[in-house]
């Protein structure tokens, strides 16, 4: 699939991809740093391994995991290795990973030199549909989520689907939150296929799964990656249209905040699409059944619907922070019907807390909340 924009790339889905890599490189490129969490170690090693074997200087860097690996002090390290091993801006970074990896490596390519090429490989489901797509990089400050970041597009993506195999079913399911989320904004037909598959697609199980199960994954890859791709070769810069992708958001990115980011990404978005689908039928934009229907879709994956009501003070502080907001004024993205993506600004404090009041629950009494 092709990303159009001033620098068009290809976002390649399939098996066995790897052979790929260097026509997405291009031919300039001579030193490349592979970025890596431990988990991805195997695979890293073998990215780095073919690239050898056909002439290209190959280093290789481990970061932490998840969201740990998102700060300025991992990206600071990252722009050590590159210093040390004398990359200019004829070479290039690969990422392989989830978003987190894809988001540092994005971040760290976009700063080295002002701009050096960055090729993803990405290793999630969310990672493939979303993350690896569209030039959004960015690290987290204690302050908020991705406050950090440039627009820098990738040479290209590589999703071998094969590396949903070892993907756990939390991370799996995490994923599905944002492909509901692009149905929800823009394809219909995604919201069907998850709801005739529901059960397969919960029960994630690698390589043990069915080749129907399969395709029904890859044609929800294909339909996410069509949306987004479509939405960043028009809006790369998030002028106006782009913001649709941050659907459920606004309030998901404050709830990873406040969780000091123990909840997965894919399940804080649901809480907050719930949260927004709340919004948009309470400012009369938004009918009670396609609302039902966050609930159905989501609820019915495992993803969670609820959060801690004694929180909304810290969310709402966090969400003053978001990047839609403009001065004092808090913007949402909100639904005007299936696929009719729309915006509330400044909305009134009283209906934002009584949007919160239908999605919020009492504090748990310990332990993890749900995802
Ligand atoms: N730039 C964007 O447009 C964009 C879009 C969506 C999300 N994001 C960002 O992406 C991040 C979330 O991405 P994520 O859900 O992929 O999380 P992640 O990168 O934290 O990965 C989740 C977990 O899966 C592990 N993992 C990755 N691939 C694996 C595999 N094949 N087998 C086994 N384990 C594997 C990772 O090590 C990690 O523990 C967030 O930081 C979010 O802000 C960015
Ligand atoms: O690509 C986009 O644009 C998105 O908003 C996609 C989101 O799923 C993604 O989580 C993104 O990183 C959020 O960006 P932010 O600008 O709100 O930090
Ligand atoms: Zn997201």
């Amino acid at each position: 699939m092709r990303v159009e924009g001033a620098q068009p790339y290809d976002v390649l889905i399939g098996r066995h991809l790897l052979g790929e890599l260097p026509s997405l490189l291009g031919p300039d490129v001579r030193r490349v740093l592979v970025i890596h969490p431990a988990a991805l170690a195997a695979s890293a090693d073998t990215v780095r391994e073919d690239l050898l074997a056909v002439g290209y200087e190959a280093y290789i860097a481990e970061v932490p995991d998840a969201e740990e690996a998102k700060t300025a002090q991992v990206a600071a390290f990252l722009w050590q290795v590159l210093g040390q091993a004398d990359f200019t801006r004829s070479d290039a970074i690969v990422s392989v990973g989830g978003g987190a990896t894809t988001d540092l490596a994005g971040f760290v390519a976009a700063t080295w030199l002002r701009g050096i090429k960055v090729v993803h490989v990405p290793t999630t489901l969310l990672a493939m549909v979303d993350a690896a797509v569209g030039g959004k990089t960015g690290i987290n400050t204690a302050e908020g989520k991705n406050l950090v970041g440039a627009f820098h597009p990738p040479a290209g993506v590589l999703c071998d689907v094969a590396a949903l195999e070892s993907l756990p079913r939390f991370d799996f399911v995490a994923g599905l939150a944002e492909i509901v989320k692009t149905g929800f904004i823009a394809d219909p037909r995604i919201l069907e296929l998850v709801e005739d598959n529901t059960e397969e697609l919960k029960s994630w199980g690698g390589a043990e799964v069915p080749a129907s199960t399969w395709a029904v994954v890859v044609e929800l890859i294909e339909r996410s990656v069509a949306v987004k791709a479509r939405v960043v070769g028009e809006d790369l810069k998030e002028a106006g249209l782009r913001e649709i992708l941050n659907y459920g958001h606004t309030l998901g990115h404050a709830v990873e905040l406040t969780e000091r980011y123990a909840w997965r990404h894919g399940a804080a978005v649901s809480v907050g699409m719930v949260f927004a689908a709340e919004l948009s039928r309470l400012a009369g934009r938004l009918d009670d059944e396609t609302v039902d229907r966050h609930r159905e879709i989501l609820g019915g994956l495992g993803l969670p619907l609820t959060y801690r009501g004694d929180r909304w003070e810290q969310l709402l502080s966090a969400m003053r922070r978001d990047k839609k907001s403009r001065g004092d004024m808090l913007r949402f993205v909100v639904l005007d019907g299936l696929a009719k993506p729309g915006r509330l600004e400044g909305p009134d404090p009283a209906l934002l807390a009584a949007a919160y009041a239908e999605i919020s629950i009492d504090a748990p009494r310990g332990g993890p909340i749900a995802l």
